[in-house]
């Protein structure tokens, strides 16, 4: 199978890329409700967030629909009338191995470069939301894109280590987990394959005190409540000028309280609930380790059962922030993936950059000031693939998305991520006779 893939995608010529790109891809009214719908249930997110996510799938695909026929290649004049020029060739099949917090979303983040750089493309869902992918397997296939182009396969670690060891693909695009990454990293080495990996982080959000307030509290919530709080970029470690701490935990205790948790197909939801027993167990674990530990919970951290009685199943819990916290406790160490805040106090730019920076993980970070020379030297000391200044948590398709130290590398969205999806082969040309030694 794999064969008959690659030689698809050697076939797949850019102007042909553009047309099927340019298929009607884009699910108006209806479809876009359905599909929304089939998200909340696959997931558990609330609907509104889950209409943004199939609105960014769509958008990531014209963007590279847009971009297909501009991928060039480089003319270099060299000595003597010879010259040179690169093409930007596919690297083959690329295989995607994906998360279940933005299933539909980072499926149309793994095909659509793929696809606008001439790649075939075969992906695996995680097992926990294996639905809307193929639904985006689907419109790909109503859009004109030959059979054997997109492929779905469905399946848990064992068809994921299947794919990392497939001779034939060239490529492993992983979204997950620190541990289950490095294994994919490994197993691909055996075949010297292209990887990117977009793990996960326990990223910073500065708050200095000249800032509006009022945004901070909004970008603190921003950054830790969206999707049950599963999110491998959100800003879980507040650090908060001690002289407005009081101000700014008083807000974000009073909106995190205000958070409407429950049915996630209802509009006026704006949490649903977790992805899975184990999951909230596991939350709730952090929650109770922090208190162990000397956090104080100032909101939420509990198990919830809505009024509905059709929901007494769900794994729902209430939304959590930590004060007290130190930079030495597990909650403040590790991703919780879950709604969790941990507000840690600080007292100088130089202090908070330090201890911002002092983890393993690099994938965003976020900065709140009203110094706009603070806010561009922060964002440069900072380590991490995307610093947020003034707000936090948007990642729109034409701004490079990834990771710096374990959070991963290689790009997703952007021109950048041509880079990771194509080859460049040089054509080395003589105009005269060789010079040769011999
Ligand atoms: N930072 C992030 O973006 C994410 C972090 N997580 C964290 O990881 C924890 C575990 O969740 P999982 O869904 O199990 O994440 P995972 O990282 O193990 O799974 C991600 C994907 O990799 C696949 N996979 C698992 N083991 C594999 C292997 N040995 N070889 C190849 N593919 C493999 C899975 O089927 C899934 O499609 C969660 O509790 C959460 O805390 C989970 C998902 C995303
Ligand atoms: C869109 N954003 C930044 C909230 C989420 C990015 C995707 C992810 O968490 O895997």
């Amino acid at each position: 199978m794999m064969a008959g893939l690659a030689s698809a995608a050697a076939h797949h010529h850019t102007n042909s890329r553009r047309d099927l790109l340019h298929g009607n891809m884009e699910p108006q009214g209806e479809r876009r409700d359905n599909i929304a719908k089939l998200e909340v249930i696959n997931n558990g997110k609330t609907i509104t967030e889950a209409e943004y996510d199939i609105d960014a799938a769509w958008q990531c695909i014209e963007y590279y629909a847009g971009l297909a026929p501009t991928l060039s290649g480089q003319h270099i004049q060299l000595p003597g009338g010879a010259f040179a020029y690169t093409r930007r060739e596919p690297l083959g099949v690329c295989a995607g191995i994906l998360a279940w917090n933005y299933p539909f979303m980072i499926a149309a983040w793994k095909c659509a470069p793929a696809l606008a750089c001439g790649n075939a493309v075969v992906f695996k869902p995680s097992p926990m939301t294996p639905v809307t992918g193929v639904i985006l397997a689907e419109i790909f296939h109503e859009a004109g894109v030959p059979v054997g182009l997109v492929n779905v396969v469905q399946g848990g670690a064992e068809t994921g280590s299947l794919l990392c060891h497939h001779p034939n693909v060239a490529k492993v695009s992983f979204t997950g987990s620190v541990p289950t990454g490095k294994k994919v990293m490994e197993m691909s080495a055996k075949t010297v394959k292209h990887v990117t990996l977009e793990l996960g982080g326990k990223s910073p959000l500065l708050i200095f005190k000249d800032c509006e307030l009022e945004n901070a509290v909004r970008g603190a919530l921003m950054a830790n409540f969206l999707t049950q709080g599963q999110v491998c970029t959100n800003g879980t470690r507040v650090f908060v000028q001690r002289e407005i701490m009081p101000q700014f935990l008083e807000e974000v205790v009073k909106r995190t309280k205000a958070i409407v948790v429950g049915d996630p197909l209802l509009t006026e939801t704006r949490m649903g609930g977790l992805i899975s027993k184990p999951q909230l167990d596991k939350v709730l674990g952090f929650v109770a380790q922090a208190k162990k530990e000397g956090a104080r919970v100032l909101c939420g951290g509990e198990p919830l059962t809505p009024s509905d009685p059709k929901l007494k199943n769900g794994y729902f819990m209430s939304p959590c922030v930590l004060d007290n916290c130190r930079d030495d406790m597990t909650c403040v160490k590790e991703e919780i993936f879950g709604p969790v805040m941990s507000v840690l106090p600080f007292d100088t730019e130089e202090e908070v950059l330090q201890r911002a920076n002092n983890t393993t993980f690099g994938l965003a970070s976020g900065v709140f000031t009203r110094d706009i020379s603070r806010a561009h030297r922060v964002a440069a000391n900072l380590e991490a693939g995307t610093c947020y200044i003034n707000t936090y948590s948007i990642s729109p398709v034409e701004v490079p998305f990834g990771g710096y130290k374990m959070s991963g590398f290689g790009r997703e969205n952007g021109q950048a991520t041509v880079d990771y999806y194509s080859q460049l082969k040089t054509v080395i040309v003589e105009m005269g006779d060789v010079d040769s030694l011999f």
